[in-house]
């Protein structure tokens, strides 16, 4: 059986005297010799990734390479498979696992322009702050260039959003490829390009506020949100007015303005699910399968072709985002994609090779008495920012708020979300925090839209210093000030343990998340560190200082 290690792919070139070229001469190799090797254990023979679409262009150019590395003369052999033939119970079984993958760009982008992006989209980038890519965005932007459906997996915080974003507007919009004076492009621009769905009206605006930064103030309305809670005709009126290529919004919005005849994305290139795992739960269903059923469905299409989502993935670019990445979104993708990959960081794995006991980096065999933890833990492995800290700290049910209170100043947290499972309890904890002298707000879906984005507001600019709120703020939601994380109620698994506690410790920052709970409940603790893979010792707050009261005997090392 090869070990995963083993059949990942090796950046090839990394002594390759790079810095020694020109800019232009570097994109021009960067190009050309894009290559994907593999290394997987003798008796299974070397993989390359010559079917997913990176053959032709490295076949040019080393063709005639009599050093060519005799691990890329073998074809990928991937098992047979019927993509369409998933199970009753939806766990395929693949029969030998082949990871293929890449640390892929032949060195690790120090540079968004290392990438091969059009001039002036890397200008967009550098005058916002964005000179270089983080390493999800190295893999994933040169991936979905090559028009690849994906799964983009990385851990919170660690810039996926413009993972997506800068390879969409490569080619849709004014900063791309394309020249805007082209005028019969000018004329089919009526169309939308490029559908991005996100599960809450806040990240919805959130990723909105991301394009219109990078597009700039002259070109902002290239991008229109559609998102839940606003108001439906002036946004209708918008897309009449403003044509925009691109849309982003909630589930139900889209699907209803598309329903009602006002949203015309049939001829749109990507579709982007953001915090894919989110969205195909219950709640999104019937939303989710409307818009999986009308993006990217080319009126001119053949009428003989197969109904249903399958029908769509020749024609639109499906792009999958979440920090957690159950095998529920594997398989998803894998029918709704066209060969699919799985992108991490300095990897990229094809969805064929992932099975259910471990798509990310596990390879311990499933009992069936653990495998629902086990399928908790692959789809957690790696969410959170190995930087982070974590605690818990037993405390009665009364006390909770007031441990939290000390929490913050031990820690002397600037920027705190607390986490309740109940919108009912959070004006409590408010009154009790404020009543204490320390700035508090709540937020919460019933609050309507202005609330929320007031109080939004107000947290990002440090009037609120403690947002006590629900799991609607668990996903997403980007506030790089954010330092400290609290449950005050244990999260319902790790999966939502992964998504509140990276709210803070965004892109390399320094973050804290301490656990509140009650001495019955301190196994769910051990069950999280598990699935999790990190330690979380206990605490307690004494002196205005937190101190940690457990050593752990067998500390998880990530
Ligand atoms: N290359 C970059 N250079 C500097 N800052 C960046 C870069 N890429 C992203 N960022 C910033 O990092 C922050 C986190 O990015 P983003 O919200 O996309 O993370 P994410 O991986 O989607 O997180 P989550 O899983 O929580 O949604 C944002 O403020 C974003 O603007």
């Amino acid at each position: 059986m090869p070990t995963l290690a083993a059949s990942r792919l090796l950046l090839v070139g990394e002594s390759f005297p790079f810095q020694k070229l020109s800019h232009v001469s570097r994109t021009a190799w960067l190009h050309r010799s894009i290559r994907f090797l593999s290394r997987v254990e003798r008796d299974h023979g070397p993989l390359t990734l010559t079917n997913l679409g990176f053959k032709s262009e490295f076949e040019t150019t080393d063709k005639n390479n009599t050093q060519k590395p005799k691990q890329m003369s073998s074809p990928v052999e991937f098992p047979n498979r019927k993509r369409n033939a998933v199970g009753s119970k939806g766990i395929k079984a693949v029969g030998t696992k082949k990871l293929l993958g890449i640390e892929s760009a032949p060195f690790s982008a120090k540079s968004f322009s290392e990438l091969g992006l059009p001039p002036p989209l890397i200008e967009r980038l550098a005058t916002e702050g964005f000179a270089v890519p983080t390493d999800v965005q190295s893999t994933a932007i040169p991936t979905i260039l090559k028009n690849h459906d994906v799964v983009i997996q990385s851990y919170t915080g660690s810039g996926k959003t413009l993972a997506y974003l800068v390879p969409i507007l490569c080619e849709v919009g004014p900063l791309g490829k394309k020249p805007s004076d082209d005028n019969s492009k000018s004329v089919k621009k009526m169309e939308i390009e490029a559908v991005i769905v996100a599960p809450s009206r806040e990240l919805g605006m959130q990723i909105v506020r991301e394009f219109e930064k990078i597009l700039g103030p002259i070109n902002k309305k290239v991008v229109q949100q559609l998102v839940g809670g606003a108001n439906r005709s002036r946004q209708e009126e918008a897309l009449k007015k403003n044509k925009p290529a691109i849309i982003v919004g909630t589930p139900g919005r889209i699907a209803e303005i598309s329903a009602a005849g006002k949203l015309h994305t049939h001829g749109c290139r990507f579709l982007v699910l953001d915090e894919v795992d989110e969205l195909l739960s219950f709640n999104f269903r019937e939303d989710m399968h409307r818009i999986l059923e009308h993006v990217g469905r080319r009126s001119g299409a053949d009428p003989h072709a197969p109904k249903g989502p399958l029908a769509r993935r020749a024609e639109r670019q499906t792009i999958m985002v979440s920090a957690t990445v159950p095998f529920s979104v594997i398989r998803a993708a894998r029918s709704w994609g066209h060969d699919p990959l799985l992108v991490q960081a300095k990897k990229v794995i094809s969805l064929e090779s992932v099975l259910p006991s471990g798509p990310v980096n596990l390879t311990e065999p499933t009992s069936s008495s653990s495998s629902n933890s086990n399928l908790q833990a692959q789809a957690t492995v790696e969410s959170l920012p190995p930087s982070l800290k974590h605690y818990y700290c037993v405390t009665k049910l009364q006390h909770k708020v007031d441990t939290l209170r000390r929490c913050v100043h031990a820690l002397d947290a600037k920027s705190v979300i607390a986490f309740m499972n109940h919108t009912k309890q959070l004006k409590d904890a408010v009154f009790k925090l404020e009543a204490r002298g320390m700035n508090a707000a709540e937020l919460h879906g019933d609050l309507g839209k202005l609330g929320r984005s007031t109080i939004l507001k107000k947290f990002k600019n440090g009037e609120v210093r403690v947002l006590v709120t629900n799991e609607l703020s668990a996903r997403g939601l980007d506030v790089a000030e954010c330092d400290l994380v609290v449950n005050l109620d244990l999260p319902t698994d790790s999966i939502h343990y992964a998504h509140r506690a990276g709210r803070t410790g965004r892109l390399g920052r320094k973050g804290t998340v301490v656990t509140m709970c009650e001495e019955p409940e301190v196994f769910v603790v051990k069950k999280l560190q598990k699935q999790l893979g990190i330690p979380i010792p206990a605490c307690e707050f004494k002196e205005s200082q937190l101190v940690v009261t457990e050593e752990l005997k067998n500390p998880v090392v990530r």
